[in-house]
């Protein structure tokens, strides 16, 4: 890791339910580091460390504009958990809707009374070749050992419905279905195990990052894919590691709700 970090480059540290995120405001001319330089910043011990870099740019269509690249570098359409930081980073008035352009559309997030952010990540794309997949196939239940269902929420999740997840290799399987042939822009895997008609555990193997505490866009595709399938209704509270989500569905767009975090600001040396 030999890549020079860009001296100067001041950026903030966050975290929306332990998924944390090294937060580059660009919006006054800072440049965007280099491909290489990201993914030296996000080495937890050559760099700052992080699940994601959110890079928040100008835009004339929205409050900001949002992108996001995990650690090996790959840059993702969407990042639910990034995108709710993002709304406090902008200053998370209560009441006030802010919207973020991101490369799966513009977003529409708020800050709620109780210092949540929930943000509606748009509707889930269910057809395979939006996932993408490599061959046709029902999203509901794949073509692979477990059935799992996959949808893309701007990005590729594969959720499998496990009865121990405790007992559940979800690093060894998360990273063998990640680069399955199936899914020619590799996938998020999520394991769930459903805790009652309004509730589920989960963890998410990340696409590029690994196994997080939490993900915001694989709660969405996870709550999705249990609604999907009959196993609950339209709100579902999701536990993850990190902390707790809350997402509901009635058919259109997917609202993700939960907390998110400032916990420093830094200045790269
Ligand atoms: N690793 C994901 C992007 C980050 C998603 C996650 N951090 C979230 O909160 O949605 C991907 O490559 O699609």
């Amino acid at each position: 890791m030999d890549v020079p970090l860009p001296a100067g480059l001041r950026f903030a540290k966050m975290q929306g339910a332990g998924n944390d995120f090294v937060v580059l405001d660009l919006r006054d001319g800072m440049s965007c580091p280099s491909p290489r330089q990201l993914v030296a910043l996000a080495n937890r011990h050559f760099g700052i460390g992080c699940d994601q870099i959110m890079t928040i740019g100008p835009s004339e269509m929205a409050d900001a504009a949002l992108r996001f690249f995990n650690p090996d570098g790959t840059e993702s359409g969407a990042c639910g958990n990034a995108t709710r930081c993002a709304v406090v980073w902008l200053g998370g008035v209560p009441g006030r809707r802010y919207r973020l352009a991101t490369a799966a559309g513009v977003l529409v997030a708020e800050r709620l009374e109780d210092g949540q952010v929930r943000v509606d990540m748009g509707p889930p794309r269910l057809g395979w070749r939006d996932v993408p997949l490599a061959r046709e196939m029902d999203t509901l239940a794949l073509d692979l050992p477990g059935a799992p269902v996959a949808c893309s929420m701007g990005n590729p999740h594969v959720t499998f419905f496990v009865d121990d997840l405790d007992a559940t290799d979800v690093a060894g399987l998360g990273a063998a279905f990640e680069t399955n042939t199936l899914f020619p822009s590799r996938a998020n895997i999520g394991f769930a195990q459903m805790t009652g008609a309004a509730s589920m555990r989960l963890f998410v193997w990340e696409r590029g990052a690994g196994a997080t505490l939490a993900c915001g866009s694989g709660a969405c595709a996870a709550g999705v894919a249990a609604i999907r399938r009959g196993l609950a209704y339209e709100r579902i509270a999701i536990a993850m590691p990190g902390g707790d989500l809350a997402v509901e569905w009635r058919g259109e767009g997917v609202w993700l709700s939960g907390p998110a975090r400032m916990v420093f600001e830094g200045r790269v040396g």
